[in-house]
């Protein structure tokens, strides 16, 4: 199938390249970015000797000639203006914005005025494990955002198992790439080399949207202090849920039953890390409990898992492909 990539640019356009380049069944026939007119190798020179492709400037009626799937690794705002010309010319699409991930009602509280209020009623929050049937049937997929990503596969399991009247906290930390290719004074060298701070606790717009989904899946609406840091890596995103248990379960339990037929989720034995994830789709998972406090661990990579792989697990299971099919398994270690 042929699938075009816009935002290709971007550090996630980028990971769609490298990931889509070897794929068995999907073909790269269209790339773009905001100004076109140059090569691929260009843009990433790391591409070089690799692949050799024309950069387009965005154009929804150009890649409706040569696609039928498009993915949109591009800003916010920018990127629903493009789903909306895209569906109308019958191309599937995968966003990885968070322009579709919310109700129109959550979006226009923490984002701004939705321009695709028709669309974004149908778009499949593309979190494979708890939306597998619904993307099967999608033209629109809404990819997570990275900290609902690790978040989510966290929390859930074990929400029918916490005290809800006690807080539950989510830190979540995240490596810089995670701000994307536009330098800011947050994401300055100065400012992120040997250093390390949270930003906009329990007012981030991913608290939102880990709210939403955890009412939409298990029915209860709660207040969950998120609480996110960046930290000075590359990439990389490493989660941990601190929350009350109602009874003396056995927490290792609950999360081999919760997983058990999950291709890219790994449960380990011991706290996990962002190193043993880079590169790949894979989020791990550790868990334990002190008495009733427990404390969930999750790692992943915020560019692929978080972003451009999960994006192309969510194509695969729309175009009836298997899900693991081109995806990314082994890591950079060390
Ligand atoms: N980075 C991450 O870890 C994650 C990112 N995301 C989301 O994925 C999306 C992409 O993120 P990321 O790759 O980091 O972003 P970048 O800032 O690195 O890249 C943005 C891309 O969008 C392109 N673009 C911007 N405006 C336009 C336009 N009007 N027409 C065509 N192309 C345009 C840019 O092209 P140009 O070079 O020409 O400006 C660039 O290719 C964002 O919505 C982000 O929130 C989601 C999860 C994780
Ligand atoms: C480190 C960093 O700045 N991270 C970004 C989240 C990136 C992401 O996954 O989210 P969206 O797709 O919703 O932008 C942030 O905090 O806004």
């Amino acid at each position: 199938m042929n699938v075009a990539i816009i935002g290709a640019s971007g550090y996630t356009g980028l990971e769609l390249i490298k990931i889509l380049i070897n794929h068995p069944k999907f073909n790269i026939s269209y790339i773009a970015n905001s100004s076109g007119e140059m090569n691929v190798q260009d843009l990433h020179p790391s591409l070089k000797n690799v692949i050799n492709m024309d950069v387009n400037l965005a154009n929804a009626q150009d890649v409706a000639k040569v696609a039928d799937l498009a993915f949109l690794a591009l800003p916010h705002k920018t990127a629903m203006a493009f789903a909306k010309e895209l569906l109308a010319l019958g191309i599937k699409v995968v966003d990885l914005s968070a322009d579709y991930r919310l109700s129109l009602e959550n979006y226009e509280k923490h984002y701004c005025e939705h321009g695709d209020k028709e669309n974004i009623k149908d778009a499949v929050y593309g979190l494979p494990e708890y939306f597998k049937e619904d993307i099967k049937k999608a033209k629109l997929i809404a990819n997570p955002g990275c900290y609902p990503t690790a978040s989510l596969l966290a929390l859930l399991p074990f929400i029918d198992y916490i005290e809800t009247e006690n807080p539950i906290f989510i830190d979540a930390k995240s490596g810089v790439s995670g701000a994307g290719k536009n330098p800011s004074d947050t994401t300055h060298y100065c400012q992120i080399n040997d250093n390390v701070h949270a930003y906009n606790p329990f007012k981030h717009r991913h608290m939102p949207e880990i709210q939403e989904k955890v009412k939409i899946l298990k029915g209860k609406e709660l207040a969950i202090n998120f609480v996110p840091h960046l930290l000075p890596l590359t990439r990389g995103m490493l989660v941990s849920v601190y929350a009350t248990l109602k009874d003396d379960i056995d927490v290792n339990e609950v999360l081999n039953n919760a997983y058990k037929d999950c291709e890219f989720i790994r449960l380990r034995d011991k706290p996990v890390d962002v190193k043993s994830v880079a590169g790949t789709n894979f989020c791990d998972l550790f868990v334990t409990k002190n008495g009733k406090a427990l404390f969930v661990s999750s790692a992943i990579d915020n560019l692929l898992r978080g972003a451009s792989s999960q994006a192309v697990v969510n194509a695969n299971i729309l175009c009836g492909y298997e899900e693991y099919e081109g995806i990314p398994k082994i890591a950079y270690v060390p």
